[in-house]
């Protein structure tokens, strides 16, 4: 049986009873640690936090282990309990769809234990979850690659009035550019976008297209830390939020389409100004 379970935004004790239940019963707990990571870190004391909780070995699946080595995870599998745990929902990401893919292709069973994800707990800054258009992600652009295809989404989603969820870029264990051209890995140091960069690149891309989208006087969302104690939210102009220091990761960005009254009140409580 493979279990996927849903950690949740905040910390360890996010997890839900059900999810608990599960990882005490699995021979094997992998965690997946690229698309999020838990607020307290997924260092080594934050893996020994949760390996604390359930009394168990946690095995860290990184992009190689998720994407190249999937096999590691349903052979195993499919003789024993196995639990592989996202920090969030399961299916607050795209990419674990194909490991419930390919489990259910090998016969092996799947339970999913859902939790709150980032897709929703961005609804405590008032605006309504119905009222949102597509997600956009928002990579970081290097000095070769500036890809800005979230533009025209972000553009057709303001153009109904809806808010846009900006994702922002994660860089963990990246290769360098160098090591791969010696064919032997050695990694980038973990990036994470700020709403800050974000809103930097956003106003770049616009100025380029100059189809005004949006400007530096749209209304935003900035979020950090979602969850957790110390999270941090800020509404403003993105201007306004272009100077916010919101601290560590991880970040997120909400544009702001046509708002209810009632979604104002509720901005109002987290307006820079
Ligand atoms: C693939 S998504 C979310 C994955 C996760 N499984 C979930 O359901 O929330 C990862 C992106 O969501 C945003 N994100 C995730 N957790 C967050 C948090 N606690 N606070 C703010 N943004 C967050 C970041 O922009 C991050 O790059």
């Amino acid at each position: 049986m493979l279990y996927i379970v849903g950690l949740g935004l905040g910390n360890e004790k996010d997890i839900t009873l059900r999810g608990l239940e599960a990882v005490q019963k699995c021979d094997k707990v992998f965690i997946e640690a690229y698309t999020s990571l838990l607020s307290f870190g997924l260092s080594s004391d934050g893996l020994s936090t949760l390996e604390k909780l359930y009394g168990k070995p946690v095995i860290l699946a990184d992009r190689e282990t998720v994407e190249e080595k999937a096999d590691e995870i349903l052979s195993a599998a499919a003789d024993s309990d196995v639990a592989f745990l996202v920090v969030g929902d399961p299916f607050g990401a795209t990419t674990h769809t194909d490991l419930v893919v390919r489990a259910k292709k090998l016969g092996i069973d799947v339970k999913v234990v859902h939790n709150a994800s980032v897709m929703n707990a961005v609804g405590v800054c008032g605006l309504q979850l119905y009222h949102y258009g597509e997600t956009v992600s928002i990579p970081f652009f290097t000095d070769t690659w500036r890809p800005d295809s979230f533009y025209e989404k972000i553009q057709k989603n303001r153009g109904l009035g809806l808010h846009t969820l900006c994702l922002l870029d994660i860089r963990v264990k990246e290769p360098t550019l160098e090591s791969l051209c010696r064919g032997k890995k050695q990694y980038e140091p973990p990036r994470y976008m700020s709403v800050n960069t974000a809103i930097e690149q956003l106003l770049e891309v616009e100025q380029n297209r100059g189809e005004s989208a949006y400007s530096e006087d749209t209304m935003c969302v900035g979020f950090a830390r979602l969850g957790s104690e110390d999270q941090k939210i800020v509404a403003g102009t993105m201007r306004q939020l272009e100077s916010v220091d919101f601290g560590a990761p991880l970040h997120c960005l909400v544009i702001v389409g046509k708002t209810h009254p009632v979604e104002e009140e509720m901005l109002d409580f987290y307006r820079t100004v």
